[in-house]
């Protein structure tokens, strides 16, 4: 793994590594004094200690609570002995926290305030401890501020992180392995920094032409393009940085006759050579930041994101897969504050897709920043959602786990291929209330169901949020990629908008994400269906400070206020995959619109919906093949209507394989069956019919009145008896056939 380049800083702030690092080596320095000190000294402390420290492990043996955290296991005891001197330097290892948690005072720290037993024992996974021990009012504090919905609260609600807590405040502990690992990376990530500066000092000392003068950036540049040589990299991206200041103080580094415009454009030619960008997708990006802060995310966007895994917490918790994970060699931290389920890797002596841990899905592979839609839709236990993008299936497993197998999932996906992805995912993970599908969502949803509690939408879209992973995006996408993929997003928006129940009593959420940064993939694209759907909202994502504001106005246009609730997040800021994540509350039924086509929905609890087609909306719909962010085209795998007769098949086959499995012919069971339901076939109304009549006396007696006029009027036209025969015997019993052939025979 290149572990070097995850580890290097990538513009302020890091969020995702560098505090943990920096602590891990101060915990590293203080165990090497303590060392030093001499194992004789702490071992006669120890046993100094040693009636204390019995009565609190014979305390925890037996399983006393203690601080009211609850009873913990046997096994827990030893391990929280071994930890306690760590957790007294826990003030000073304070990580810093990209979200803050409302429930967590970091200044009492500080503050000198002592802090309880618990507390005392906290360490980077101590976030856990509140909740699996049965903290109900630590969860619902982090609830309430970091992943519940905004208005959500006059419903009792469920505690989402209790999967995944640990119980033990002594495994909190890294192992000295890992610590060993972790700190040889720091070290190795100091070394690169030392040697980055030495380059930057390098840099300034051959720019020494800039300071107080007024650098001829521009003569620079025709001299370059006259001795047709191709651009010396160092000399382009030192004329970036000239440039960047340059414009930062025009007035006295500019050239006469040169305006901001002129330097801008030179600056956007340069990053286009220097990082291979196509012309117009480059300015699109540079027009979301000012001229420093685009040179940082282009610069972030060279670098690899920090690898991340999700524990699954249906299978197992954080604390143990850590463990299991530092066993085979794993260097790894938790992610942040701001998540309970994962794990930042550093280095890996194993390939992480093929561990036994991983083929048992215990984890899964993820991108930090695609929990934050999951966490933003905060699913509750028993309800019903729909993923309306979902391969490969990240995110549904996720919500999956969220709650905790309960309710169900329909996970849609228009790529066959990608969906068969998907359900490999679903089946290692373990989900059982997931169902697959294959449609193209804008038809599908919600004339086939709707009225989902929650539903995600995480848009298919032109990637240029992760282009780190795929730097194709930066050549590959053309300007008509940015009018035809948004005009998909909002059609696909306003099938989710209207697959929502208003009504739910927990729910009527839907939440909007891209791994794009363009406001037309997204800010653009809520502000348009709020205006087709007067019956949304938007809501806060509970993701709390985590990332930054959309934007309420771009390029002259405004957006509606409450855009500034909407969450953007950026490789350079936040360490993390560019994303955008949208909360929406629907609030009413959707206007009925889809009256163009007639159709009503079934709703996924069985009612009918309030639908209104996406398709019945007042634009076309441009059904031009998208190409996903991995090259392959939505619905290209051959997306169709069912076919009735294939699945038939399916189910006949399935339906064999089972009666074997159990050990059962299936020739013998399908046989009679089939015989039985032929049977059935030939006389249906009459067995039908009889079986209606039976519970009311009354009709049979209508019945036999009528039976007997019938038979008088056949006595009175025997010319009509023929005819009525042919109608009695298509409808009678057998027993009546025979009745009736052996009246005929008697004729
Ligand atoms: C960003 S990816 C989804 C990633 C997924 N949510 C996850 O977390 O693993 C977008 C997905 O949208 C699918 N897609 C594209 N057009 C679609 C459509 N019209 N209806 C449903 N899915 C579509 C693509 O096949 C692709 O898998």
């Amino acid at each position: 793994m290149g572990v070097g380049r995850r580890m290097k800083k990538q513009g302020p702030p890091p969020p995702l590594d560098e505090a943990t690092i920096s602590m891990i080596k101060k915990r590293k320095a203080a165990e090497a004094d303590a060392k030093a000190e001499g194992g004789k000294k702490r071992r006669k402390a120890e046993s100094e200690a040693e009636p204390e420290t019995k009565k609190l492990k014979t305390k925890k043996a037996n399983g006393v609570e203690v601080n009211g955290k609850g009873k913990k296991p046997n096994g827990a005891a030893v391990l929280a002995n071994g930890s306690k001197a760590e957790k007294k330097k826990k003030p000073a290892q304070k990580p810093v926290e990209p979200v803050p948690e409302p429930e967590e005072d970091d200044d009492s720290w500080g503050s000198g305030s002592a802090p309880d037993l618990d507390e005392m024992m906290e360490d980077e996974f101590g976030d856990l401890d509140n909740v699996s021990e049965g903290d109900e009012n630590d969860v619902e504090k982090f609830d309430e501020g970091s992943v519940f919905d905004s208005d959500e609260d006059d419903h009792p609600r469920e505690k989402m992180f209790s999967d995944d807590e640990d119980e033990s405040d002594a495994e909190e502990k890294l192992t000295a392995a890992n610590i060993a690992g972790l700190s040889r990376k720091l070290d190795e990530q100091r070394e690169l920094e030392e040697e980055e500066a030495r380059q930057e000092i390098q840099e300034s000392a051959m720019q020494t032409n800039i300071a107080g003068d007024r650098p001829d950036i521009f003569g620079e540049i025709d001299a370059a393009a006259q001795a047709g040589v191709a651009p010396n990299m160092q000399l382009l991206r030192n004329r970036i940085t000239d440039t960047l200041r340059v414009i930062g103080d025009l007035e006295s580094l500019g050239q006469p006759g040169k305006s901001r415009a002129d330097y801008l454009q030179l600056l956007l030619a340069d990053f286009c050579t220097y990082y291979g960008y196509a012309p117009f997708l480059a300015e699109k990006l540079m027009s979301l930041f000012t001229p420093t802060e685009a040179f940082a995310f282009f610069e972030a966007n060279e670098a690899p994101r920090p690898v991340v895994l999700r524990t699954n917490t249906l299978r197992t918790n954080r604390r143990t897969l850590a463990q299991a994970l530092i066993n085979r060699g794993v260097v790894l931290e938790p992610v942040g504050k701001w998540s309970k389920v994962g794990l930042q890797i550093f280095e890996s002596a194993v390939p992480l897709g093929a561990t036994p841990e991983y083929l048992a899905g215990h984890y899964i592979l993820q991108a930090a920043s695609s929990f934050l839609p999951v966490m933003a839709l905060a699913p509750q236990p028993g309800e019903r959602v729909l993923d309306m993008a979902s391969a490969p299936g990240g995110k549904t497993t996720y919500i999956s786990a969220l709650m905790r197998n309960t309710g169900s999932v329909l996970a849609n996906d228009a790529s066959k291929v990608r969906a068969k992805g998907l359900i490999g995912n679903v089946h290692r993970l373990g989900c059982k209330n997931v169902v697959v599908c294959h449609y193209d969502a804008r038809e599908a949803f919600p004339k086939i169901l709707g009225g989902f509690d929650r539903v995600l939408l995480d848009a298919p879209c032109t990637g240029t949020g992760v282009i780190s992973k795929d730097p194709s995006v930066k050549t590959n996408k053309t300007e008509r990629d940015f009018l035809a993929i948004p005009h998909m997003q909002k059609q696909l928006l306003l099938a989710a908008i209207d697959s929502t129940d208003h009504h739910s009593k927990t729910g009527g959420y839907i939440v909007y994400s891209t791994c794009s940064v363009t406001v037309e993939e997204n800010e653009q694209v809520v502000q348009y269906v709020l205006r087709k759907r007067p019956n949304v909202k938007i809501v806060d994502t509970g993701l709390g400070g985590f990332g930054s504001e959309g934007f309420t106005s771009y390029m002259g246009k405004k957006f509606d206020e409450k855009m500034r609730l909407t969450r953007r997040y950026f490789p350079h800021r936040e360490n993390v995959d560019g994303f955008f994540v949208c909360k929406l509350k629907k609030t009413g039924p959707s206007p009925a619109t889809g009256a163009a086509t007639g159709s009503t929905s079934t709703a996924a609890n069985g009612s009918k919906s309030d639908v209104s087609n996406v398709s019945g909306d007042d634009e076309d719909v441009d059904k031009t093949p998208i190409t996903d962010n991995d090259g392959t085209t939505a619905g290209e795998a051959g997306f169709g209507p069912f076919n009735d007769d294939q699945d038939a098949e399916l189910i006949a086959r399935a339906e064999r394989n089972r009666l074997r499995r159990k050990g059962v012919n299936p020739k013998a069971v399908l046989g009679k069956q089939a015989k039985k339901t032929e049977k059935e076939t030939v006389e249906p109304t009459a067995s039908a019919s009889e079986k209606e009549d039976e519970p009311n006396k009354d009709t049979k007696n209508v019945a036999k009145e009528s039976k007997k006029n019938k038979k008088e009027k056949e006595k009175k036209k025997p010319e009509s008896h023929s005819e009525s025969a042919k109608t009695s015997s298509s409808t009678s019993s057998p027993a009546s056939k025979k009745a009736s052939k052996g009246k005929k025979g008697q004729k």
